[in-house]
Formats: C-alpha cells, sequence, structure tokens
C-alpha cells in the first residue's frame, strides 16, 4: 500500500503529486532547469527531460507500474545487492529496495533546482535482518543527481553492493559509441569470461558488461539526438553497461520488442568482488550524476 504524500512537501509549480495507475503516486517536479518524475514505488525516477531537450532517461511503453513489480526502465535502485543474490537464488533480482514503496520525508527549492529526500523503513522487510538507514537524495537540475546513502546501524559490519540502474535514451543503439572505459577490465556476463575493453563501446548485439574498478565518467556519444550524454559517479566500483538486443527483449514482458534501440543502460554499481564493507555506524553513499550537451558545445 502506498505511504500517504504529506501536502507540506509540494511547492507551488514546482513539486506536485499524481497518481499514474491506482493507488500509485508519482511525484512531479518543474523547475527553470527541467521536468522530472520519480515514483515513489522503489523512489524510481522515471522521467529527467532538461529544458528544450529531449528525454535523458527512458521508460519503456510497457512498464508495470504495479506494487511489488520493478519498472523497466528509468533509474532503477538495485539495493542491497547487483543482479542475482550471491549466494540465495529464491531472493529478488537488484535486490528489494526497487519493489517496495518508499516515503517522501524532505523537498527544498536550492540553486542548483529541486531536491527531494526518500527513505526506505527497511526494518519493515522481512527478508532483511540488518538495522540499516537507507536514503536517497534526488536533485533534478542542469543535471540530475541520485544519491543513495546506507548507514549501517546494527552491532555487526554489513556487506552491500548495488547500483544505480540508470536507462539511457539514445537515437539508436547501433550508432553510439561510449567512451570511458578504454583499456578497463571487464566480466562479459553473457560468456562468464574477464576480458579488456578496445577503444570505444559499440553495440552489434546483447550486452551485459560489468567493468571493475571504475572511478572514470562515462559518455554517450549519440550522433542521431545530437548530443553527449555523460554519467559520472562516487561510491561505486564497477560499471555496467546493458542492452537486452532482440531475444533477450523477447523474454522481458515488460519492454516491447521494438524498444531496445531506443536506451543504453549505464550503471553506476558495486558488483561481483567490488563491495562496501560498512562498520556499525558507518554509511556510504553511492552516486551518479547524469548531464547532456549538444554536439555543437562538444
Ligand atoms: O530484468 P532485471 O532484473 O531488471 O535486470 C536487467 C539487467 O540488469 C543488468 O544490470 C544486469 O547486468 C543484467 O544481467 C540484467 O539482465
Amino acid at each position: 500500500m502506498a505511504p500517504k504524500l504529506d501536502p507540506s512537501h509540494a511547492i507551488p509549480s514546482e513539486i506536485w503529486f499524481e497518481e499514474i495507475a491506482p493507488d500509485y503516486p508519482v511525484i512531479r517536479i518543474r523547475n527553470q532547469h527541467a521536468t522530472a518524475t520519480i515514483a515513489l514505488h522503489g523512489a524510481h525516477v522515471i522521467d529527467y527531460t532538461p529544458s528544450d531537450q529531449q528525454a535523458i532517461i527512458f521508460t519503456s511503453r510497457d512498464a508495470i507500474y504495479q506494487e511489488g513489480k520493478a519498472i523497466r526502465g528509468g533509474v532503477p535502485v538495485c539495493w542491497p545487492w547487483f543482479n542475482a543474490h550471491p549466494t540465495d537464488p529464491s531472493m529478488p533480482s537488484h535486490g528489494f529496495a526497487r519493489n517496495r514503496f518508499w516515503q517522501l520525508t524532505a523537498s527544498q527549492s536550492i540553486e542548483q533546482g529541486t531536491q527531494i529526500i526518500l527513505e526506505l523503513d527497511t526494518n519493515a522487510i522481512e527478508l532483511w535482518s540488518h538495522s540499516t538507514k537507507l536514503t536517497l537524495t534526488i536533485t533534478v537540475g542542469k543535471s540530475l543527481s541520485i544519491k543513495l546513502t546506507t548507514t549501517n546501524l546494527s552491532e555487526a559490519p554489513l556487506t552491500i553492493g548495488g547500483a544505480l540502474h540508470s536507462y539511457l535514451t539514445v537515437g539508436d543503439i547501433k550508432k553510439i559509441q561510449i567512451t570511458g572505459l578504454e583499456d578497463t577490465n571487464f566480466t562479459d556476463t553473457i560468456t562468464g569470461k574477464q576480458k579488456k575493453q578496445q577503444g570505444a563501446i559499440e553495440f552489434s548485439g546483447e550486452t551485459d558488461n560489468v567493468y571493475h574498478n571504475t572511478d572514470t565518467a562515462t559518455t554517450i556519444h549519440d550522433p542521431l539526438l545530437k548530443r553527449e550524454v555523460t554519467v559520472e559517479k562516487n561510491g561505486s566500483q564497477s560499471t555496467v553497461i546493458w542492452n537486452p538486443w532482440t531475444e533477450k527483449s523477447s523474454t522481458l514482458p515488460d519492454l516491447a520488442d521494438d524498444e531496445f534501440p531506443q536506451f543504453v543502460c549505464i550503471e553506476a554499481a558495486n558488483a561481483h568482488k567490488d563491495l562496501y564493507e560498512l562498520n556499525p555506524g558507518e554509511s556510504h553513499s553511492l552516486i551518479t550524476i547524469i548531464s547532456s550537451r549538444p554536439l555543437s558545445e562538444c
């Protein structure tokens, strides 16, 4: 059941609330820099569109807006693990934070744009025995900034992974290049092989790569949309690049078959062995900052 939104968190003509499906509220944001939509379910950014530009974030037209179901597209908050659970296959893919309603706890206008803070009550989650505080701070401005902070409130150390799994709109996956990961070692999840990236990333089939020890920004060069989209990050040791292509798309009921050319996922992640250990009382923040500029300015 969706938690009640506190009307005092609305700001006239800047932050307001709507339902995009029954009992499925979203937060709408509009300011001089951009518009955005954030679902309370999963604290999931489902749209971010800077003024005078096409949408940066891709969300499938077949996405399912239903409690307990992850939204296909947007920026899923994958926590506290990335992809399959390391030991228990019965656990949900990418953790449970994207499958629950979060609470909106604060909102404000700041110099950079509009900021909101959402919180997930992890104590109420039966799959999770640790005591943690989990907050997501979203800033909508010239760039989209998302910060996921975990605090270990228990007496024992806690190991966490996860990802801010952004789906980014592109003109045509076959025409883009991604730079920033040249000469980086990666795990090819499809074959299980360890590889090294030669040159820029280009796409000609299903791609599911986990790049390790990455602390650099990654940039999409998009000749059709005539722009570069840059994903900066912090507190993230892995970068995941994913596109399902044709066959895998046909197994995803919440992604239309013709949609795979329209997006690429660049994920600020902590995957495989790239995890964080938090001692009691310690916090960790995973941050992604997404921005774009027209090719004419590059
Ligand atoms: O279908 P899901 O659970 O949202 O996952 C989508 C993809 O997410 C990516 O992060 C993984 O690298 C892929 O292996 C996975 O298929």
